[in-house]
């Protein structure tokens, strides 16, 4: 198993020895007494989708909103291409080429596709420029190889899928350099899954560093190159794709090398219960959920 989090420190290279376009360090976030994050690190390169997984009360969606410059963190650093910065309101997110497709979407149901992708950012070169808008739109949707029947239609007679590739064609408009995408599958059916997928697999074919929040193991393993585990606020293993299995991520996520998938596995292989998981070299690995004073 390859355990990223081993490079020593200092070392700003991953293993595909590109800078990351934005670098997280000890991130935390608080609200009251609750510790949601608790000093956690994330890198994304050019041309790679990162999965951030982890249970309910993880830091997933806190997270996110540190990313998307909703919730300004307490404490720790933000390098965008090895300059740090501050994500202390969305404007500063956009600004910084941080884009965020949000679980709602924030799609105006009664307006068709073009006026969605330009809802607020309308081409103007005297009056409204619909023609250059709708030639926009449909190179935007060409580059993400998005299959829509038309752009006349309103959103609300969209498949979940084709939502979904509405909202991350939107942000698209905005040239970013980081997508995050916040549960992108949540409730979608096989094939709006597949889609969905395909869509991830070319915003990382064009260069984008995207960061997938996801509960779903079979979609990260189809997507992601790398595997971030949040638990309970903390940083609890970062694994290449290829070299974790499932039960390693289970024991991540849970903190228990003793679950149902681990030993469902050593059924399988014949072998005695053991222990499942090899345990990650997380820097921050914890076992409690931290309360502040
Ligand atoms: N605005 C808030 N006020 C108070 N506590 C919050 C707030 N947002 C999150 N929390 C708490 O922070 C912790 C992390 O929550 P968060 O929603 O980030 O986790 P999550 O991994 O996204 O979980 P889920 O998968 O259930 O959405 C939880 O204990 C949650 O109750």
């Amino acid at each position: 198993m390859t355990v990223l989090e081993t490079r020593a420190d200092g070392d700003r290279r991953g293993p595909g020895g590109a800078e990351p376009v934005l670098r997280l360090r000890g991130i935390s976030k608080s609200f009251g007494a609750v510790a949601a994050l608790g000093g956690v690190d994330l890198d994304v390169r050019a041309g790679e989708v990162v999965a951030v997984v982890g249970d309910n009360g993880a830091g997933k969606s806190t997270l996110v909103k540190v990313l998307s410059g909703v919730h300004p963190p307490d404490a720790g650093t933000i390098e965008r291409d090895g300059r740090q910065v501050q994500l202390g309101s969305p404007a500063d997110a956009r600004r910084l080429g941080i884009a965020t497709v949000f679980q709602d979407l924030a799609l105006c149901e009664n307006l068709d596709v073009t006026a969605n992708l330009f809802l607020g950012q309308e081409l103007r070169p005297w009056a409204l420029d619909d023609v250059g808008m709708e030639v926009r739109s449909w190179t935007l949707l060409r580059e993400l190889s998005a299959r829509l029947p038309t752009l006349g239609v309103p959103v609300s007679s969209l498949s979940g899928g084709q939502r979904q590739t509405v909202a991350i064609a939107r942000t698209l408009l905005g040239d970013p350099r980081v997508i995050v995408l916040d549960e992108p599958t949540a409730a979608l059916g096989v094939a709006q899954t597949a889609e969905v997928l395909n869509l991830v697999e070319r915003l990382r074919d064009n260069g984008l560093a995207v960061i997938v929040i996801s509960h779903n193991m079979e979609d990260v393993r189809a997507v992601a190159d790398r595997i971030c585990v949040l638990r309970l606020g903390r940083n609890n293993g970062d694994f290449a794709v290829d070299d974790v299995t499932n039960e390693q991520l289970v024991a991540a996520i849970t903190g228990a090398d003793d679950n149902a998938v681990s030993r469902r596995a050593e059924r399988r292989a014949g072998a005695a219960p053991a222990a499942g998981a090899e345990p990650t070299t997380s820097p921050s690995t914890t076992t409690d959920q931290e309360v502040t004073p």
